[in-house]
């Protein structure tokens, strides 16, 4: 069914991929970077970090509940063009998803900015040929008004936003995720093509990021200090090698201890550690073109 939209006229679906894959691999990026481990204040294979009201299984099914959610906004996206009805939409299916999220876990918010960053990143990847593409597309659905946001509390974002003056997880997807486009998979990938195992490429990844994020979940449970903390920690831990070098391995363990003490969880870093993971699972059309590409030449 074609969606009439207030936006630009309804496309067919370019992308091939399958409502079903696109909400299995973002579910995987999430269970990824949950089970990636040590991760400095945040929960992981060794317990809740800097919570003491999560665990890894939480985290894991909270992501499972999520499926669901993730195939709608998928589904939904394939259908309709980008315009206010599918902006509409996606802040439906993201309010009933944080509503079985907080279900599952007994109030615990697990992964409200991941679920905001993961689902529209999902709505943008059924008509992106490539990652930037996606970050662009899911930009303009961030900005796009939602008539339909519920009157409600003020959020801990909100009020860091108010208090510190910084941006949060609604302007890094109107600027089209500079820290998942721009610092996370550039530095994933380089660790990798420097033969550094996953794991350690994936920390490093992780680290970069918490080094330069305002996260608003930071500035809500440490304030300004608590932000310096972590940015300069994670600094320390990349300058001494990164994650996978001894003395880099001990100043990661040492900030952990360091975030723990004082409660500070960098989550806005985790799910961009996430939304990292997914668009690099994605087998972009534009990727395979150019792989085979590849193929065609070593074949002449
Ligand atoms: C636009 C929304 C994301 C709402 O944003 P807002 O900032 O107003 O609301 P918050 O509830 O504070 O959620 C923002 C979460 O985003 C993560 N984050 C933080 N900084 C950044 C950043 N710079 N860039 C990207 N992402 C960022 C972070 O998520 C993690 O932290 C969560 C735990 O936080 P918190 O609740 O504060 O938890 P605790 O400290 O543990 O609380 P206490 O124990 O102290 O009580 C956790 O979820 C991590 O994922 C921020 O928290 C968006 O949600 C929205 O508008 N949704 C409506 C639906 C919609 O339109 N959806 C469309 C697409 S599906
Ligand atoms: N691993 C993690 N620990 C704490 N909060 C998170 N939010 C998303 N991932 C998280």
């Amino acid at each position: 069914m074609i969606v009439i939209s207030t936006g630009p006229p309804a496309r067919a679906r370019r992308s091939k991929l399958s409502a079903a894959l696109l909400a299995d691999m973002a579910v995987r990026a999430l269970r990824e970077e949950a089970q990636l481990s040590p991760k400095p204040g945040l929960v992981d294979r060794r317990g809740g970090g800097a919570h003491d009201d999560m665990d890894l299984p939480l985290l894991l099914a909270s992501a499972e509940a999520l499926r669901p959610t993730f195939w709608s906004i998928a589904d939904v996206a394939g259908r309709m063009a980008v315009g206010v009805e599918l902006r509409e939409e996606l802040g439906r299916l993201g309010r009933v998803g944080e509503a079985t999220m907080l279900r599952i876990t007994r109030g615990v918010n697990t992964h409200r900015g991941a679920l905001w960053t993961l689902g529209l990143l999902v709505a943008a990847a059924a008509d992106a040929d490539d990652e930037r593409e996606a970050a662009r597309h899911a930009a303009r659905l961030a900005t796009l008004p939602d008539r339909h946001v519920p009157p409600g509390v003020v959020s801990h974002g909100e009020r860091a936003r108010q208090r510190y003056g910084v941006r949060g997880a609604r302007s890094e997807a109107e600027a089209a995720f500079p820290h998942v486009v721009e610092v996370a998979l550039p530095r994933l990938r380089r660790a990798r093509t420097a033969g550094l195992a996953e794991e350690v490429a994936r920390l490093d990844t992780l680290l970069e990021v918490m080094s330069l994020l305002d996260d608003t979940c930071v500035l809500h449970r440490g304030g300004l200090e608590g932000l310096r903390i972590v940015r300069s920690g994670a600094e320390r831990v990349l300058a001494e090698g990164g994650a996978g070098t001894d003395s880099g391995h001990a100043t990661l363990i040492e900030l952990d201890e360091r975030l723990q003490a004082r409660r500070l969880s960098p989550g806005g870093s985790a799910d961009l550690l996430s939304a990292a993971l997914f668009l690099d699972m994605v087998p972009w059309p534009e990727h395979v073109a150019r792989a085979e590409r590849k193929v065609l030449a070593c074949k002449r």
